[in-house]
């Protein structure tokens, strides 16, 4: 997918500065971590545990969409144990030599961070069973016949494996991770707080309406809250004292074409086209994406997820299909007759 696609509410980090910023509004702490109520106390206590005795935690797992915590947790994990942290990622770890080098490059106690778990190489993978379990690797000396097989030690570490896509890791690496925490999308009071802890940090004035309204368009995802406070406090800044009230939260979004829902331009134009153009559907990527004058790509994994998951679009076997809840959000008497008996076979 292109970046800058749809950089307000898609839920991927887009640029190297968004990331700095986001740096800066991580929290450092489990007890600063907002929401994941159950994934944060578990975590608390494996982390607990260890410290008592005096051990090197148990691998973490930490599975969810873009923009939820993942890379916050693993940062939080580290300092929570006072252990350096090595940061790398599937995609980054071509050749399991690469691997080999960073684990044993490793001290005792360190985290190693790896995110976009889900993408590393298949021999990568291999490598890394045997070092998540016995804390050693075998490093391939010489080729062909001759090629033996030297085992290495390494320190005991901790792994904290990420990935969007948990459904995508083999049972046997999965099965080495002695805690999986999986992130859920997050409650609106939630992402409220995370908005005012964030205006807090950007010193940027915010009424408790102002961050509810922000909070309610952020599509359960602090990244998107934290997108959306900063684009409310330019127009703050720009139309207005600085002050970021209800009523300025409101024309911001409404300006920026973030609605009530957190739907976008792309996301309302797919809904209008299925519905006005298409009856409801159903109807073929393909067909909607030129619709909508967008790439297939950026139709399935940009607006579609969202869609999906608030229940206005379903992907059926014959086609997408608008929901009785997309005719009504773009403002359309739902017809009689359609075919939402499509929506039960969600192939999803
Ligand atoms: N519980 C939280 N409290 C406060 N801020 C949060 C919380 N979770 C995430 N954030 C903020 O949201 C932004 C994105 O979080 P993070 O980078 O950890 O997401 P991620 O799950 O690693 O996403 P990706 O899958 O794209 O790597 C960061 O700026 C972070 O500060
Ligand atoms: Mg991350």
């Amino acid at each position: 997918m292109e970046d800058n696609v749809r950089p307000l509410v898609s839920a991927d980090a887009v640029d190297l500065e968004e990331r700095k910023i986001e740096s800066a509004l991580r929290p450092r702490t489990l007890a600063e971590f907002g929401g994941q109520r159950r994934v944060s106390e578990q975590l608390e206590l494996v982390l607990h545990a260890a410290r008592g005795r005096n051990r090197t935690p148990d691998h973490v797992l930490l599975s969810g969409p873009p923009g939820l915590g993942k890379t916050t947790l693993a940062m939080i994990i580290a300092s929570e144990l006072s252990a350096p942290l090595r940061i790398t990622s599937g995609p980054a770890i071509q050749h399991a030599g690469d691997l080999a080098a960073i684990l044993s490059g490793l001290s005792e106690g360190e985290v190693l961070f790896l995110d976009e778990i889900h993408r590393m190489s298949r021999p990568a993978e291999e490598l890394l069973y045997m070092a998540m379990e016995d804390f050693r690797v075998d490093v391939i000396v010489g080729k062909g016949p001759g090629a033996t097989a030297i085992p290495l030690e390494i320190p005991p570490f901790t792994l904290v494996g990420a990935t969007t896509r948990a459904g995508l890791l083999p049972g046997p690496l999965r099965d080495r991770f002695g805690f999986t925490g999986h992130l859920e999308f997050y409650e609106a009071a939630e992402l409220e707080k995370i908005a005012n802890r964030s205006a807090a940090l950007l010193d940027v004035d915010i009424t408790p309406e102002g961050a509810a309204e922000i909070a309610s368009r952020s599509r359960g995802t602090p990244r998107i809250a934290n997108r959306l406070l900063r684009r409310v406090r330019d127009y703050a800044e720009v139309r207005a004292d600085g002050i970021i009230t209800l009523a300025l939260s409101k024309a911001a979004l409404e300006l920026y074409e973030v609605d009530k829902m957190g739907l976008d331009r792309l996301d309302r134009s797919v809904l209008d086209a299925l519905c006005r153009r298409f009856g409801g559907g159903p109807v073929g990527l393909s067909t909607l994406a030129v619709a909508v004058g967008e790439e297939r790509e950026t139709v399935e994994e940009v607006a579609e997820p969202f869609l999906v998951r608030s229940g206005y679009l379903a992907r059926t076997p014959r086609g997408r299909v608008a929901t009785p809840a997309a005719w009504r959000h773009i403002g359309l008497k739902v017809p009689k007759g359609a075919t939402f008996a499509d929506t039960l076979f969600d192939e999803d």
